[in-house]
């Protein structure tokens, strides 16, 4: 099946209204990233911006032309209806918007009276006649025409009659579809429902009408919904929800809604797995971190942490996911925390490569060392190669210790000159060698690493490879009576993967050498499972 955009509309705002968002300013270049990818979602319409408004837009729109190849969508070119007191065909904005060329442009209306009067400061009938006579220009230039009746929520809940009409003259003057504006985002699903279906019964017929929500009540893809419940057949969105003040409706949620809650197949087949790696690559370009808690598309939207959900996942996951993750290019995870119970162990071991079963006394005595150790400022969370080494201790299948420490001692010396440098030593056994090794580095921790890794790397020659690619350290309150703890969570990488590992002491420096210790046994064991095992 081709793209569904005939019947139902999912029209993809991210580089215009997902622009306006507070820290977001993309180059030409991104915006045509970002329209490769959205295309690659399969939405089928992108507004790609507002030519003449912005050089960046007009810019976009003429490179657009040579430089995309769009599969799924059509690109839409947004702008105002012309000014008050101007011929449409005199007006510079309607001019530059007829310039960019595209198939199908999205003009923004006033819909409420008081902005016409206020804002506008026009009569209501010059602003009907500046979206008639702008609607039926594009319309007499081959362009199909979206019409966004800005504030239509407020307006009509203010003078119906006036909101009604602006609709009507948008409709009658050709436009394709008309589409409802929560403009300051104040709207609650149920009265988006009401107004929706109130003015469709008030129009008769099949009118076509979209929704286009903002999120300021943190309502917007519940109002979009909503609109959709009630017959709206377009509906306006932004990836991960970017927009002006608390953002716009999250298209990645209204895809997920409406194609598993509604049933109703919005994307073309094979595209609904695109999800999460379209959200990701646009955070990417836009240069914000993704919120892990993101519904559908977030790294934590299927994380599992409750003993309790752990255990009946183990009998069947629909029992804790309100969809398969898969389908929307997701996975589930569980988190081994306090809050664990053996079945968590055994499902996180499962998830490592590690089968469980028939092991009892290994998953009860795990869960027991987490929970004890998390109460000591352990987390284990996010540091699954500290879990795994933890495990694999406790089945003591392969060693998990690649050396055993003699010493280690380290240095930081502040120099005449206003340096600062680390100097570390170490003391190893290693496959029943005893190593001496040293190493230098900008603070205790690279220093240690250094020297550590001098001393394994005649033996585990993969480890020069990994890489230390990240140090976090929190210092933990101290309670019932005890001082406060460091807890240090170390990122380290080779070629193929990355991987975490945690280490808590009352010392940064000892915490800093648990975590690194972890890390790079954990590297050893990830490179050659049967050099690691060769040291016993
Ligand atoms: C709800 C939304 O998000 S709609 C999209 C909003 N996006 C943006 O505003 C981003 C891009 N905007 C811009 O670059 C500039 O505001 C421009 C180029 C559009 C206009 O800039 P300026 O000409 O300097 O005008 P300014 O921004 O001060 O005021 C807007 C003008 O548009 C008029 N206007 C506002 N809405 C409409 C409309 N729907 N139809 C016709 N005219 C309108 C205003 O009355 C005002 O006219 P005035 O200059 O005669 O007073
Ligand atoms: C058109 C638009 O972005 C709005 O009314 O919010």
């Amino acid at each position: 099946m081709g793209t569904p955009a005939d019947e139902f509309h999912l029209f993809d705002t991210t580089l215009r209204d997902g622009a306006q968002r507070e820290g977001i300013s993309y180059s030409v270049t991104d915006k045509l990233a970002v329209a490769r990818l959205l295309d690659e979602l399969g939405v089928g319409f992108i507004e790609g911006g507002w030519p003449g408004a912005m050089p960046k837009d007009t810019e976009f729109f003429a490179r657009a032309r040579t430089e995309l190849s769009l599969r799924h969508a059509q690109l839409v070119a947004f702008g105002s209806t012309r000014k008050a007191g101007v011929a449409v065909a005199d007006d510079k904005q309607v001019r530059a918007l007829l310039d960019a060329q595209t198939g199908t442009v999205c003009l923004v209306a006033k819909s409420d009276v008081r902005h016409v009067e206020r804002a506008l400061r026009t009569t209501r009938e010059e602003n009907l006649a500046m979206i008639a006579d702008s609607v039926r220009f594009f319309v007499e230039q081959g362009r199909r025409v979206f019409l966004d009746c800005e504030h239509f929520f407020d307006g009509y809940r203010y003078d119906p009659g006036y909101g009604l009409s602006v609709v009507r003259t948008a409709l009658d003057a050709g436009a394709d579809v008309v589409v409802l504006c929560d403009t300051n985002g104040g709207g609650l699903p149920s009265s988006v429902y009401r107004t929706v279906s109130e003015l469709r019964g008030k129009l008769g017929g099949e009118p076509r009408l979209g929704m286009h929500a903002q999120n300021d009540t943190a309502c917007a893809v519940a109002n979009t919904i909503a609109a959709v419940e009630a017959g709206a057949m377009h509906v306006q969105g932004t990836a991960n929800g970017y927009g002006e003040r608390p953002g716009n409706a999250d298209i990645f949620a209204v895809i997920g809604n409406l194609t598993t809650k509604l049933g109703r197949q919005v994307l073309p087949d094979g595209c609904l797995e695109t999800m999460v790696r379209v959200s990701h690559a646009i955070a990417e370009i836009a240069n914000i971190a993704p919120d892990t808690h993101q519904a559908y598309v977030g790294a934590s939207a299927f994380a599992h942490k409750a003993g309790l959900h752990a255990s009946a996942i183990k009998v069947d996951p629909d029992l804790y996911n309100h969809v398969d993750p898969a389908i929307v290019g997701n996975d589930m995870r569980i988190l081994v925390t306090e809050m664990a119970g053996r079945a968590s162990v055994e499902l996180k071991s499962r998830e490592l490569g590690l089968d469980l079963t028939g092991h009892p006394e290994v998953l009860s005595s795990v869960t027991e060392q987490v929970k004890r150790r998390e109460a000591e400022g352990w987390s284990y969370e996010a540091a699954d190669a500290s879990f795994e080494l933890l495990v694999r201790g406790e089945l003591d299948d392969a060693p998990v210790t690649a050396f055993t420490l003699e010493s280690y001692r380290v240095i930081v010396e502040h120099r005449e000159d206003g340096a600062v440098v680390s100097e570390a030593t170490v003391k190893v056994r290693v496959r029943g060698e005893r190593v001496i090794a040293t190493g230098e580095g900008n603070g205790p921790v690279n220093a240690l690493d250094a020297a550590l890794r001098a001393a394994l790397v005649r033996h585990y020659p993969h480890l020069s490879t990994v890489d230390l690619l990240d140090y976090k350290v929190r210092i933990l309150e101290g309670s019932h009576g005890t001082g406060a703890v460091t807890r240090v969570l170390v990122d380290s990488g080779d070629e193929r993967r990355s991987w975490t590992t945690v280490g808590v002491h009352e010392n940064v420096v000892e915490a800093s050498w648990r975590a690194l210790v972890d890390a790079l046994t954990y590297g050893v064991r990830a490179a050659a499972p049967q050099a690691a095992a060769a040291a016993r």
